[in-house]
């Protein structure tokens, strides 16, 4: 297995355990934030139902204690009715925020509302108790409010106590709410047995034995604090000292004073004693009340702390699942754009190479064997074009020289016999008549014999070369064959081509050619001149030129003589 594919393999690996506990962990965080903001809802309601706990026995208290006493003044209880009437309030609209779904508000919203019930009537039976027409019956009275507190209690208990409600809450927050509840129950007891003593002298000693028990039960919310604060580490120095000063107040002198208090009812009190005693109990619930807002402000705290912490880790997990999002996802992007780049790429170098258009680009962005072999492919079949072409461009230079092979003489470089008849062909009948003129070099074959054939080659060369020289662009010319050479050229009388020709042959008197020998040799030719009406009339001009020109070689060679209807003519000035 290549080294690649093992690191491909490691990758998906570690990239799909990544996956797995990020998953996990998104979802633990997500259960963990879930279930502390529950807990805080559910915290925030035991708090509410403990303030509506509080109020309404604060108001029974008040009521109560105005039946024997005038320190308790009817703003009083008014506002601590009212007090009661809001705590009862959002006691009863808070659930209604909450999912109806969930099984564990459905069941606290029905105790609330139960709770609700109860208040209300424990409201309504003191406020029959304390108005005129209640004095009457307020022994009937009062045994109904007793229940209704018991109802009450039993309700709060049930919700504080229930492990549904408050398994969730931390030691110091529910010792507190319990400590409270015994506080407000002890306290209203109490008080109703104060009244009772005040109110009721058939059955003192009966209620003052009651009240005693009850100074007890306060005793051992004392040692209940005691223990509490000292098994509560998180409990802060400042909370400590209120929590001291609701210690203090229970301790056993304010417990004994309380009691020798007692004995005094016995023989009817004074009304200041029993204010005393009221101010005692309210400061004994003030304190209770502090000692549960701190604890509830502390277990608030808390649970934020813990919702802040799941959250972040939430968020820190969400984080984590897009860069995994994005581990996987950008080798693919980057993989789709290659693609992407390639397939655009190849497609112009296509439609290139189909127009003829070799000027493509090498592809190098491929990174798969299949998709870099059509891009092989495809360089291959522009190399292949580009071979093509040069087989071409060489079969046509081959062609071009055979072609001009064909029309030139190889030797004299000028045209041949062939291509100077084709040329004649061409030329337009407008620039007729011209005049037809075969050239013959003198004794040639002498030369050849006494010099060699490359001495007679270079004569022949030498001479082409003249008649390039000397004639303009306007004749045609050619090696006839051999050492015999035929023109065509236009001329304006016979006089005038006779001195064309002629000068042409005076510059051939005058060449030189090196022999083996170390010598220089000259040479001399022969021409014959006619006229030529078109070209259809060529082979007439012809036989008409080679009569002049046998008739130069007849008269001496070395001449130049132009063919008449009435006989043959030669340069005047010769
Ligand atoms: N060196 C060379 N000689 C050639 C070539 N073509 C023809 N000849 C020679 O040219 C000579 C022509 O000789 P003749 O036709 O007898 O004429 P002449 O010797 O020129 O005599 P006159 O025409 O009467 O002046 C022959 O000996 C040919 O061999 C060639 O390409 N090179």
């Amino acid at each position: 297995m290549k080294l690649k594919t093992l690191i491909y393999i490691f990758t998906v690996t570690l990239v799909f355990f990544f996956g797995i506990f990020i998953f996990s962990s998104l979802a633990t965080a997500r259960d963990a934030f879930s279930r502390n903001q529950l807990n805080l809802q559910k915290v925030n309601q035991l708090y509410e139902l403990t303030q509506t706990f509080q109020a309404s026995l604060l108001s029974h208290r008040l009521k109560k204690f105005s039946l024997i006493s005038d320190y308790i003044t009817r703003d009083r209880i008014s506002n601590a009715e009212e007090n009661l009437r809001r705590s009862m309030q959002s006691l009863i609209s808070a659930p209604e925020e909450e999912d109806n779904d969930d099984p564990m508000t459905e069941k606290a919203r029905s105790l609330f509302d139960k709770t609700a019930m109860v208040v209300y009537q424990l409201i309504r039976n003191d406020n029959l108790e304390i108005s005129a027409a209640g004095r009457d019956i307020h022994s009937q009275l009062n045994i109904n409010s007793a229940s209704y507190i018991n109802e009450l209690n039993n309700l709060y208990f049930m919700y504080a106590y229930d492990t549904t409600f408050s398994d969730t809450h931390s030691y110091l927050f529910i010792e507190s709410i319990r400590v409270n509840n015994r506080m407000d129950l002890t306290l209203t007891e109490l008080v109703d047995q104060i009244v009772d003593l005040k109110r009721n002298a058939s059955d003192r000693k009966h209620t003052y034995l009651k009240a005693i028990e009850l100074i007890g039960v306060l005793d051992s919310l004392r040692a209940r604090l005691v223990f509490i604060i000292s098994t509560e580490p998180s409990y802060s120095s400042v909370d400590i000292t209120r929590v001291r000063r609701l210690i203090d107040m229970l301790s056993k002198e304010h417990m004994l004073k309380f009691a020798a208090f007692l004995t005094d009812s016995l023989d009817e009190p004074t009304e200041s004693e029993l204010d005393n005693y009221y101010a005692y109990s309210l400061q004994l619930r003030q304190l209770s009340s502090e000692f549960i807002e701190d604890s509830f402000a502390q277990e608030k705290q808390n649970l934020k702390q813990k919702i802040y912490a799941s959250q972040a880790q939430l968020y820190g997990m969400i984080s984590l699942s897009w860069l995994l999002a994005l581990f996987i996802i950008m080798p693919v992007l980057i993989f789709a754009s290659k693609i992407t780049a390639w397939l655009t790429l190849t497609n112009k170098n296509i439609i290139k190479l189909s127009r003829g258009d070799l000027s493509i680009q090498p592809d190098a962005t491929m990174v798969t064997g299949e998709l870099l072999a059509i891009s092989n492919a495809i360089n291959q079949l522009r190399l292949d074009q580009i071979e093509k072409r040069q087989l071409e461009a060489d079969k046509q230079t081959l062609i071009d020289e055979l072609l001009n092979s064909s029309f030139i003489d190889p030797l004299t470089n000028i045209y041949n016999r062939r291509k100077f008849f084709n040329e004649c062909s061409q030329i337009p009948l407008q620039r007729y008549p011209l005049v037809f003129c075969l050239i013959d070099i003198d004794n040639f074959k002498q030369l050849n014999d006494r010099y060699g054939h490359d001495v007679g080659d270079q004569a022949l060369i030498a001479f082409s070369h003249t008649l390039t020289t000397v004639l303009g662009e306007d004749a045609v010319y050619c090696r006839y064959g051999g050492e015999e050479f035929a023109i065509v050229a236009p001329s304006a009388s016979s006089q005038e081509a006779l001195q064309r020709i002629d000068h042409l042959r005076t510059q051939t008197e005058l060449l030189r050619i090196g022999t083996s020998r170390g010598g220089e040799i000259g040479f001399t030719i022969s021409c014959g001149i006619a006229n030529i009406i078109s070209y259809a009339t060529i082979n007439l001009a012809i036989k008409q030129a080679d009569e002049a020109l046998y008739f130069s070689k007849k008269s001496g060679k070395n001449r130049v003589s132009f063919y008449q209807n009435d006989g043959f003519v030669f340069l005047q000035t010769r």
